[in-house]
């Protein structure tokens, strides 16, 4: 349903140009959750926003996004808002900063009902209602004339889910929709999100940089480390036999899998800065791993094995456990 081709997104000017997001190619299947996991300015963000065409202003994009094999990328504006926030919608990691203070909850639903459907004014108030209930908000009919200063964290997440899910969107894109609520709210609404995609046949583009939310949520998994997709493949087969020396520093990293008063892992050094991409391959200056080649050349993303993609010039058949 989506298929992200060769999408690069850079910012400056041709002296100084700076990529965030390099050759980035993957797809999305109807109903399929996809989870872009990596540290923080890996490039996640950037790549949700390029495919949603919010990044031209500011950024040149190249390479295709293709929507029912139509190429996104090249639309006009026109073309693109009957996309966005119909076919395709977006949640974002900051709902206080996402929501109107100054509109009740109500109002923002109905903007977007009245955006991307023709029910009446009253027909739009019960669908208000229905979505709020949907998104288990108790007394729904009640909230609708509420701020969003009056609903706490978690409350406000699923109100930006319910004002996502007014126009019945085909394609969810959350942008680490959980990292600002504590632990038991993020697995509700985890749950919830899980619970609509298999309900509603919606897919999803979830961004973590946990690889937990990934694992209990995800079909597959796409790691992404200096703007570059490094491995990509089932959500089972990436945590079980990861190949990528990243993939497999970042599992180490989880604290669930250390053992009793052993040392928890951390990766070594930090990820380049966007003016201080290496030559070759962007982790090679933390990779355990790393050969020559590795220095000069940029490995691209290769088929390796039945179902998973890896871009290394020495992937790792050997369990996180041997590799440092
Ligand atoms: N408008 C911009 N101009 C220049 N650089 C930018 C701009 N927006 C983002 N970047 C840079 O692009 C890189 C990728 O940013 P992005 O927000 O996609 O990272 P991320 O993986 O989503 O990180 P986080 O988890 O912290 O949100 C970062 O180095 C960021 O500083």
């Amino acid at each position: 349903m989506l298929d992200v081709r060769n999408l690069s997104t850079s910012f400056g000017h041709d002296t100084e140009k700076l990529l965030a997001i390099d050759d980035v190619s993957f797809t999305v299947a109807p109903g399929e959750i996809l989870g872009l996991v990596g540290e923080s300015g890996s490039g996640k963000s950037i790549t949700l926003r390029s495919i949603l065409g919010l990044t031209k202003r500011y950024g040149q994009v190249e390479g295709k996004v293709l929507w029912k094999n139509q190429n996104m990328n090249i639309m006009k504006n026109k073309e693109l808002r009957r996309i966005r926030g119909s076919e395709i919608a977006m949640i974002f990691q900051e709902p206080m900063s996402s929501l109107n203070p100054l509109l009740t909850v109500g109002l923002q639903i109905d903007e977007n009902l009245k955006a991307h459907t023709k029910l009446s004014r009253s027909a739009r108030k019960k669908r208000s209602i229905e979505l709020l209930d949907l998104v288990g908000i108790p007394s729904a009919a009640d909230r609708l004339d509420d701020y969003p200063h009056q609903f706490s964290g978690g409350m406000r997440q699923r109100v930006m889910i319910a004002i996502a899910l007014a126009s019945e969107p085909e394609l969810l894109l959350a942008d680490e929709p959980t990292t600002a609520l504590d632990v038991t709210i993020q697995q509700q609404i985890l749950d919830l999100i899980l619970d609509l995609s298999k309900n509603m046949n919606m897919s999803v583009i979830m961004v973590t940089h946990d690889l937990g939310v990934a694992a209990q949520t995800c079909d597959r998994i796409a790691v992404m480390y200096g703007g570059k997709l490094v491995e990509v493949g089932p959500v089972r087969e990436i945590l079980r036999n990861p190949q990528h020396p990243y993939s497999i520093g970042l599992l180490r990293s989880v604290p669930e899998d250390v053992a009793p008063r052993s040392e928890l892992y951390s990766l070594p050094g930090i990820p380049p800065s966007l003016a201080d991409r290496p030559k070759g391959c962007c982790f090679a200056p933390r990779c355990p791993a790393a050969m020559t080649k590795c220095v000069t050349d940029r490995p691209e993303l290769q088929q390796a094995g039945n179902s998973c993609s890896v871009a290394c010039f020495n992937p790792q058949t050997i369990t996180s456990g041997n590799i440092a």
